[in-house]
């Protein structure tokens, strides 16, 4: 399996909104693992921006205080290394000169590639844009957007427009750490390399797939940012819309960057439009709009069930089941292929599950597989056996947390793990319905539930293969 492997020798990071969440969360404390891994260039320096002054050292302590709460890396020796490449400056504006504008481009002149970080919301990736194509910051640049990429079709494509008015495609890498995540990437390897799963991959053998992030989560932390999102605008037209494809994915001829992401978006293409009255299930867990920053009479989803239906010859017929919420009763991130029953000599043997092919993408991942068994015994009894493989058991495992991954990939030129202009422009066109009058009313659920009852009915009658306590396919 090849890549677009194109290795900076020196690195310029710009990390705009470098005092925010995100860069505390994720992108420092990313930014610091690769750098104990070894994995940034020799030469790098981060640039952090804001709109506020502050120093350099102040930066640096606000870093120091974000990576002891975020990184799981020790504050050591290595630290002072890290912190002597961070600088701090206020944020680039059109119509004002920007200090930096020479430091930058002495730095590119020698080759070095520079990469601007978007960790700041969506309405500042306009201006932050025009205002680096103003300064002459884009050439040759790699820019990292943020999601949400557009709020509904028409954001999505002003946006993409001045994007593409100031940069090429190959230089915009849309992050989406769903697909950074190593369960996410698995799943193409578990079927392309595996004569045992290539064959059952279709809808001769596959009765439905459900895609199933329920969450335990509270929003009250970032209450005003959910409440004008809610779970499709965050979850489903992003993360399970782009999981979806990953499952769904036509054979490519080999698993290049440019194959697989040709795949992915040829596949978006065959999504239909959801149908908001039939296959769509919103809810609002009771107690939402007590949160302080949640309107009192918000009607924004803590929660989506959707069945997705992709009109292609492999997936005819074949409901695709997206699920997520917060504070539902467990927590989970699981991909499930339930199979159709056994043709032959045992079909009709109705007292045993279907078999599945089951992919946790949390974490490092793992693969469960349902299948039948003889119970042992002088009886010809059947049972239901599940074969568990834990990724992190697989050596050498040295996985990187999907954010990592994705900084890491941006470094590389390695796009497979973005979302595309043409994936967003299909994944909007798909999910345009649900932000039309029919889009329905959320319904309320008790926190610690599993969410409306009315969503059981867009599965089949096994019913959600999650629904135990914790990521546990039922009967476990
Ligand atoms: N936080 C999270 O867990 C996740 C966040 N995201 C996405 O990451 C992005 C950043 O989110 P998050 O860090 O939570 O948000 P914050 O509200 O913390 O904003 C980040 C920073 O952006 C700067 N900023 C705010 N408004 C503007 C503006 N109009 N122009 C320029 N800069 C501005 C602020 O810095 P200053 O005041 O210093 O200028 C702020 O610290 C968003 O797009 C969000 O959707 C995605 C997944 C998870
Ligand atoms: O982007 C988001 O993802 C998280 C779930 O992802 P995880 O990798 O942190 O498990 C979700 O909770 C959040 O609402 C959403 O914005």
């Amino acid at each position: 399996m090849t890549t677009t492997r194109d290795e900076p020798e020196s690195l310029l990071l710009v990390l705009h909104g470098a005092r925010g969440d995100l860069a505390a969360r994720m992108v420092l404390p990313s930014m610091y693992l690769l750098y104990r891994r070894a994995l940034l260039p020799d030469e790098w320096r981060i640039i952090g921006t804001g709109r506020a002054e502050m120093t350099d050292d102040e930066f640096i302590d606000h870093v120091h205080d974000a990576l002891e709460k975020y990184s799981d890396e020790p504050l050591d020796s290595g630290w002072h290394d890290f912190a002597a490449r961070l600088a701090y400056t206020t944020e680039v504006t059109e119509d004002a000169p920007w200090e930096q504008e020479q430091a930058i481009g002495d730095q590119t002149n020698k080759g070095a590639l520079l990469v601007h970080y978007l960790a700041v919301p969506p309405s500042a990736f306009a201006p932050i844009t025009r205002a680096l194509a103003k300064h002459d910051l884009l050439t040759d640049a790699r820019v990292v957007y943020e999601k949400p990429f557009g709020t509904s079709p028409e954001s999505f494509t002003e946006l993409d427009a001045l994007v593409h008015e100031h940069l090429d495609e190959e230089q915009v890498f849309r992050i989406d750490h769903f697909l950074a995540k190593e369960g996410t990437q698995n799943l193409h390897v578990l079927r392309f390399a595996n004569e045992l799963f290539a064959h059952s991959w279709n809808r001769k053998h596959v009765a439905e797939v459900q895609i199933d992030v329920p969450e335990t989560l509270d929003v009250a932390q970032r209450a005003e940012f959910y409440d004008a999102t809610g779970a499709s605008l965050d979850m489903l037209v992003t993360h399970l819309f782009q999981v979806a494809s990953e499952v769904a994915l036509e054979t490519p001829d080999s698993l290049d960057v440019d194959a697989l992401v040709a795949a992915r978006e040829e596949v978006f293409r065959s999504f239909r439009e959801l149908d908001p009255t039939d296959d769509v299930v919103l809810g609002q867990f009771t107690g939402y709009t007590d949160i302080d920053g949640v309107d009192d009479d918000s009607t924004t989803d803590t929660y989506v069930a959707a069945r997705l239906w992709i009109d292609n010859e492999r997936w005819q017929d074949v409901p695709f089941v997206l699920r997520t919420g917060k504070m539902l009763a467990g927590a989970a991130q699981r991909v499930t292929l339930v199979l159709r029953a056994p043709r032959g000599p045992m079909a009709g043997e109705s007292t045993v599950r279907p078999n599945a092919i089951s992919v946790s993408i949390s974490g490092d991942g793992e693969i469960e597989l349902s299948t039948t068994v003889k119970r042992p015994g002088p009886e010809l009894e059947l049972a239901s056996g599940i074969a568990r493989l834990s990724l992190d058991d697989v050596d050498p495992g040295a996985s990187l947390p999907p954010y990592a991954s994705a900084i890491h990939d941006v470094l590389d030129g390695d796009r497979r793990a973005f979302t595309t202009s043409a994936t967003l422009t299909e994944a909007w066109r798909a999910f345009a319905p649900l932000l039309g009058p029919g889009r329905p009313a959320p319904e309320p659920y008790e926190p610690g539930s599993w969410g409306p009852a009315a969503a059981d009915r867009l599965v089949g009658d096994e019913g959600w293969w999650v629904r135990g306590d914790g990521d546990t396919p039922h009967g476990d």
